[in-house]
């Protein structure tokens, strides 16, 4: 019988890490073909094509090599011998990663993202259980048309929902609402819910300047203000509560909107939407009627990350808050 043939895309990441005795920290170290050693039978459940992309951490990882490993994926989901494709990579940046291929690939294959949270030099290193569910998960044809896929510590989230929530746990990987959408049990992938919509950007790049400013009690203009100057085309303001944000930020605020920068608002609370609720200066109400987006229930690294393909897309505010938060453009699993 043949098996699934599942390509293998190296990032880095801790997964790919040792401790370097003379620095007395992690770095990465593991050759490919070290990591692939490490997962013990995996060649009975698949054939694998082992892809070098990079040897950077999480953190080296911007959007534009997020959209090159974005095209380096679609090149593998076009292959018709490839079932599905399993990416390896930092934890840090990782939910970014997961959100933007999942925004801007429409393909019903499998793509799974995975990492560890141990290097190699640690007790309990996690890459190679990881990346051996990662593997059962893209073979597995139930997992067709379910976007972009995070797997960590045996469970399967969406990467529309997930976000990193620990700084340690192997655990860390959530989604915070309504729990992960299956786990990988006896090497096989158990799904106990779908997503009910997915969305499609369709863009080949994405706009580079977009900031994220986080607001703190008694925060004034001045961060705003210094984005706009340099030329920001779009800022995330991750607002506290519901939405609304200390009152001298309201002239940063406006200082933007008049110089055509578009302000998408999350907040900085980990679960919930928001809303424009308040009516007090610097509450929401105040802040949609100057043109501030409310952007739904994204963490602000997520939302960034499609402000920043929508603004490739349009210039058009209407349009950007469609893309943002509208439902038109969001097609249902089962039309792919
Ligand atoms: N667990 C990890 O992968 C964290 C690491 N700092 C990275 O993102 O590369």
């Amino acid at each position: 019988m043949t098996k699934p043939k599942v390509g293998i895309i190296f990032t880095g990441g801790t997964i790919s890490m040792s401790i370097d005795k003379r620095i007395g920290a992690a770095i990465p170290s593991l050759s490919n073909e070290q990591i692939m050693s490490l997962v013990t039978n995996i060649d009975k459940y698949a054939d694998t094509e082992s892809i070098s992309f990079s040897h950077s951490p999480g953190p080296h990882i911007g959007p534009k090599m997020m959209f090159e490993l974005r095209n380096t994926t679609l090149e593998l989901l076009q292959r018709e011998d490839i079932t599905g494709v399993v990416i390896l990579h930092g934890t840090d940046t990782l939910e970014e990663t997961a959100y933007l291929m999942d925004l801007t690939i429409k393909s019903s294959k499998p793509v799974v993202i995975t990492g560890a949270m141990r290097n190699s030099s640690e007790l309990g290193y996690d890459g190679p259980s990881n990346l051996a569910a990662a593997v059962c998960t893209a073979i597995s044809s139930e997992s067709k048309n379910r976007g972009v896929l995070v797997v960590l510590n045996n469970e399967v989230n969406s990467a529309n929902e997930v976000t990193k929530t620990n700084t340690v746990s192997l655990d860390t990987f959530k989604s915070l609402k309504f729990g992960p959408l299956g786990i990988i049990d006896n090497d096989e992938v158990i799904y106990y819910r779908d997503i009910l919509y997915r969305q499609f950007i369709d863009v080949q790049s994405f706009e580079e300047k977009v900031d994220l400013v986080k607001a703190v009690a008694g925060m004034d203009s001045s961060i705003i203000k210094f984005c706009v100057d340099r030329g920001a085309k779009g800022i995330i303001l991750e607002a506290m509560g519901r939405g609304n944000i200390p009152p001298a930020m309201m002239e940063g605020i406006k200082y933007a909107i008049e110089n055509n920068v578009v302000i998408a608002l999350t907040s900085r609370c980990p679960i919930g939407r928001v809303y424009d609720s308040y009516g007090y200066e610097g509450g929401g109400k105040t802040l949609s009627n100057l043109g501030v987006i409310f952007g739904g229930d994204l963490p602000g690294q997520k939302l960034r990350i499609k402000l920043m393909l929508a603004l490739n897309k349009t210039r058009d505010i209407e349009n950007i808050k469609n893309i943002l938060v509208g439902n038109q453009i969001k097609y249902r699993v089962d039309t792919l």
